[in-house]
């Protein structure tokens, strides 16, 4: 038999929360503009080098009710940026609904590697090899942001991008840790590929969460 709460999970009213935070967007399209960050546990793409493995196990994550996510977070800021984990392993429609009635901006950070679910002013869609995107999110992205980690992601880049829709924004973004080895390459490939745009981790310059 199954508990009330594993029912309320998979039908997206509660979500396993694991941390939720104020602080500006550092990638991407809207990096440096404030917003609050809800990062929903559970995740089984496996990026081997994810900067938040912690969050890959939905079950030490506490099983949380939407209303109270929803409520608190639009005490914070008008936009709020729901990412994980990976955030479309779970039905994000019951979450973002009680946000937009409350007028806030949603916002999603997904590999789209599952079926897209919830109502998105903004889709950030960053691909991962192990763990292709549903044809639906592509469709749905407003920036493809792609993590640069070997010379392999440039020609996964231009895969990804031919998959996205005309007006979607495109960005290259160092994969942290080959940062100093990566950041000449990815310079070089924008002057000469001007349609992608360099995106860094700027939080972590600022020291910020
Ligand atoms: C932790 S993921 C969570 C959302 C979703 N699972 C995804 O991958 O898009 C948030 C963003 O951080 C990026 N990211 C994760 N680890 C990174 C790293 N070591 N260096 C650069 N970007 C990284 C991901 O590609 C994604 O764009
Ligand atoms: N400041 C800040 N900006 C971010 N943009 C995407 C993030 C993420 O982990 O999804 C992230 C994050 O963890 N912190
Ligand atoms: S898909 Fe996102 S959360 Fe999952 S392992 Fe990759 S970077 Fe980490
Ligand atoms: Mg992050």
């Amino acid at each position: 038999m199954k508990t009330e709460v594993q029912e309320s999970v998979e039908k997206g009213t509660m979500l396993p929360l694991m941390e939720e935070f104020y602080t500006i967007q550092g990638e991407g399209y809207h990096k440096g503009t404030a917003a609050y960050f809800i990062r929903v546990g559970g995740c089984d793409v496996g990026c081997h080098w994810c900067d938040v493995k912690e969050s890959w196990n939905p079950n030490i994550h506490p099983p949380t009710d939407i209303v109270s996510i929803a409520e608190n977070a639009s005490k914070y800021a008008k936009t709020i940026v729901i990412t994980g984990g990976e955030p479309l392993t779970w039905d994000m429609g019951p979450l973002t609904s009680l946000l937009k009635e409350k007028g806030m901006d949603t916002h999603i950070e997904t590999s789209g590697a599952y079926k897209l679910s919830g109502t998105w002013d903004w889709v950030c869609l960053s691909p991962k090899k192990m763990k292709l995107p549903t044809p639906e999110v592509y469709a749905a992205a407003n920036e493809l942001k792609v993590i640069i980690y070997n010379n392999d992601d440039f020609r996964f880049a231009e895969e990804q991008a031919a998959k996205v829709s005309n007006d979607c924004k495109l960005y290259l973004q160092p994969e942290w840790s080959k940062r100093d080895k990566v950041i000449p390459k990815i310079v070089d490939y924008v002057m000469q590929h001007p349609k992608w745009v360099v995106s860094l981790q700027t939080h972590k310059y600022l020291n910020i969460p």
